[in-house]
């Protein structure tokens, strides 16, 4: 799993209670699914189809840096099964795990099509192959 991106908690981000609103941290993550499989599909039509075990393992609080996770489970035909977890970035302590997040590929027509991908692919080895 590749800890791509890193949020600041900011007093908008709070629920009723002072921690860090689940709601808030899954837009992130959903955010994050889908600019990982835009890029990893070179395709920026691509929408959230299931997400699956959502595990809010512990809080956090205003002022914490956490970091988004996100590993790839499986290439499928039109689809891009991947996982996800959110820790604290200065204690490693795991905030939220997500086991299973399938992002599917459309075409122009907002069908599912073939993505033709089957690994993951690094931007470096894309530029040494151009
Ligand atoms: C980033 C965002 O926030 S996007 C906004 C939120 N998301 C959306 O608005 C999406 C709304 N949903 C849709 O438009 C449609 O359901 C679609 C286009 C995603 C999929 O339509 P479907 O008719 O289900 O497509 P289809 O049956 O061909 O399945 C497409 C792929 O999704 C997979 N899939 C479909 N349903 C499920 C499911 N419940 N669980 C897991 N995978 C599923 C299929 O296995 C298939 O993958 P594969 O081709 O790799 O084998």
């Amino acid at each position: 799993m590749r800890f791509h991106t890193r949020k600041w908690v900011k007093p908008e981000d709070l629920n009723p209670n002072g921690t860090l609103f689940g709601g808030r941290l899954l837009a992130w993550i959903d955010e994050e699914a889908a600019l990982y499989t835009t890029i990893q599909l070179e395709n920026s039509k691509v929408v959230t189809k299931y997400m699956s075990e959502i595990n809010f393992m512990s809080s956090a609080q205003q002022g914490d840096i956490v970091e988004i996770g996100i590993g790839v489970k499986k290439f499928g035909k039109t689809s891009l099964t991947i996982h996800s977890e959110v820790r604290n970035k200065m204690t490693r302590e795991t905030i939220l795990t997500v086991d299973n997040i399938v992002m599917v590929n459309l075409g122009e027509d907002g069908k599912p099509t073939p993505h033709g991908k089957t690994k993951i692919e690094f931007v470096k080895d894309r530029l040494s192959n151009a």
